[in-house]
């Protein structure tokens, strides 16, 4: 099958993404095969992943993931953020927009080249002795190091990630340094990828709250250094304990657009 596709490349932060326009519903969602081939570094475009921008009746437009292994994944932080420079890029909105993706109804705002999502509220957090746990759209396990930059992220990542904790879905893992009250280093082995990312949106959103929740801090506006750059996520804690108004900011870039055959 001969497949001929318009695609615009995106990263946010080094997490970078495949972003096609199927508002005209043509792309095989279900062939997994096609997705893993677009995002391979070496035979396809690359990227960490796959995203499809949609319309939608009741918001601006619909967000359909998929990670570079080929599959429909959960929520994506940087790619939501990506997304929404992608829908300005297609003159979808203007500086304001809401979406759906998988996990909800999302607002975002840009600013010059910075991109401000609102994710999910967060109700549950699983505190333990050694990792935290929480789901921000994605999972997320949480440990802290002491030396982030000498972390071995793909081993001691994998083994977490495909340990019986998590199965059989499977976990995102990140590894924190604290800095300062309000500035935290982090690297992610990202699931669906299998490998260490330059940033992870869910999973930076996921580090500050559970470095809130824990009380290794108590800003509520905190900096989030990754591989790929700086990422900001603020939140509020309410009376019950549920974390909302969370926001990720942080810088989403067009790298370029062109047009591929492919032929599966
Ligand atoms: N890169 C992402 C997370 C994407 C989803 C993740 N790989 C999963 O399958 O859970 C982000 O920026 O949030």
């Amino acid at each position: 099958m001969t497949y001929n596709l318009h695609f615009s490349k995106y990263q946010g932060t080094g997490n970078d993404f495949v972003m096609i326009d199927n508002r005209d519903l043509s792309f095989p969602k279900e062939n997994t095969k096609l997705v893993a081939f677009l995002c391979d570094r070496r035979f396809g475009i690359g990227g960490d992943g796959l995203i499809l921008i949609e319309n939608d009746a009741e918001t601006d437009f619909k967000m359909v993931y998929y990670n570079s292994d080929g599959n429909e994944s959960t929520m994506c932080g940087n790619g939501g953020r990506c997304l929404v420079a992608f829908a300005k890029q297609l003159n979808m909105i203007s500086d304001t927009c809401s979406f759906i993706a998988i996990d909800g109804l999302h607002y975002a705002k840009i600013s010059d080249e910075i991109i401000s999502l609102q994710m999910i509220d967060v109700n549950e957090v699983s505190v333990n002795e050694n990792f935290t746990f929480l789901n921000t759209g994605s999972p997320h396990h949480i440990e802290m190091v002491t030396d982030v930059k000498n972390c071995d992220i793909y081993n001691k990542g994998k083994e977490i990630r495909y340990s019986d904790l998590y199965a059989p879905g499977g976990t995102n893992v990140n590894f924190v340094e604290k800095i300062s009250d309000d500035y935290f280093k982090v690297r992610t082995y990202e699931r669906g990828v299998e490998d260490e990312t330059f940033s992870c949106g869910t999973g930076a959103t996921a580090v500050a709250i559970a470095m809130f929740e824990n009380k290794i801090t108590n800003k509520n506006a905190i900096q989030i250094e990754v591989p790929g750059g700086m990422l900001v996520v603020s939140f509020d804690k309410n009376e019950v304990g549920i974390y909302e108004n969370v926001i990720l900011s942080g810088p989403a870039k067009k790298v370029f657009e062109s047009d591929i055959t492919v032929v599966l």
